[in-house]
């Protein structure tokens, strides 16, 4: 599924939030939008997703522009949203239609995908907050989206869950073939997990500048090529001078 930005700027109340954002992804690329607080990372995920329609400039996906909510995309928060009072199978079945015994075989197969098997009767108060973020996950997988959105999904969890569920990322992601934008503003993580890395950066958020992550996958966390990367974005984002904190 393609997805393509043409010059998207959004208002709020008369101050711009993101200017003149354009992008073009490939199918079954993984984009990664980072940058520092209040750039507007999750102000164009929420267009692309159709959540805000009250943007100018364009979005084409799959070369339909319609400002609406897009029933080819899924969106995953940085919090895992579930419904309290059903229980983790019900979440995931929540929506989707057909038959009860279709909606069930298919939520299983998508709890299987996230290691969740057997949990299908757990109510979210009973789940650790990585097992939460897995239901999301699941929830967000079983419509088959064409294009999965995700907001800093990982940022809530701890260092060692988070890098489980990277991997789970990569894993589904192996699997369904979707293509992936990734709002994050952990420079390890994009580097981690993404084909191309836009990096935001002002107020307005425009984009500064665009980088290509050669590196093989599995990817080797803190090789030397991936701290060479991560080097420009600091340059990039004005974050490498360490004297600037001691002065
Ligand atoms: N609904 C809204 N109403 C008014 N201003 C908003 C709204 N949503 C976002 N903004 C403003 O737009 C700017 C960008 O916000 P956004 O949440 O997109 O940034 P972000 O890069 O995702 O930040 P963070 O990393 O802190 O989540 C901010 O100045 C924010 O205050």
């Amino acid at each position: 599924m393609s997805l393509e930005l043409k010059n998207v700027s959004r208002t709020f109340n008369g101050i711009t939030a993101v200017k003149n954002i354009s992008i073009t992804a490939e199918p079954g690329e993984i984009i990664g939008l980072l940058g520092t607080s209040g750039c507007g990372k999750s102000t164009v995920l929420r267009a692309i997703s159709g959540l805000d329609n009250d943007y100018d400039g364009e979005i084409s996906i799959n070369g339909n522009t319609k400002k609406e909510v897009h029933d080819t995309t899924g969106f995953i928060f940085q919090e895992p949203r579930l419904l309290p009072w059903l229980p983790v199978l019900d979440n995931v079945t929540f929506g989707l239609k057909g038959s009860r015994a279709e909606k069930v075989q298919r939520a299983k197969e998508y709890l299987e995908s996230v290691g969740l098997s057997g949990k299908e009767q757990l109510y979210p108060r009973q789940l650790s907050g990585g097992m939460a973020q897995r239901v999301a996950i699941a929830r967000a997988l079983v419509t088959s989206p064409e294009i999965l959105l995700l907001d800093e999904p990982f940022s809530a969890l701890d260092a060692f869950t988070k890098m489980q569920l990277q991997d789970l990322l990569l894993d589904v992601w192996n699997t369904y073939q979707s293509t992936v934008v990734l709002v994050t503003h952990d420079i390890d993580e994009a580097l981690y997990l993404c084909d191309r890395i836009i990096v935001l950066r002002g107020q307005p958020g425009v984009i500064d500048t665009e980088l290509v992550i050669k590196e093989e996958r599995p990817r080797a966390r803190g090789s030397q090529e991936m701290a060479e990367y991560k080097r420009k974005i600091l340059d990039r984002l004005d974050l490498n001078n360490a004297h600037s904190y001691t002065s």
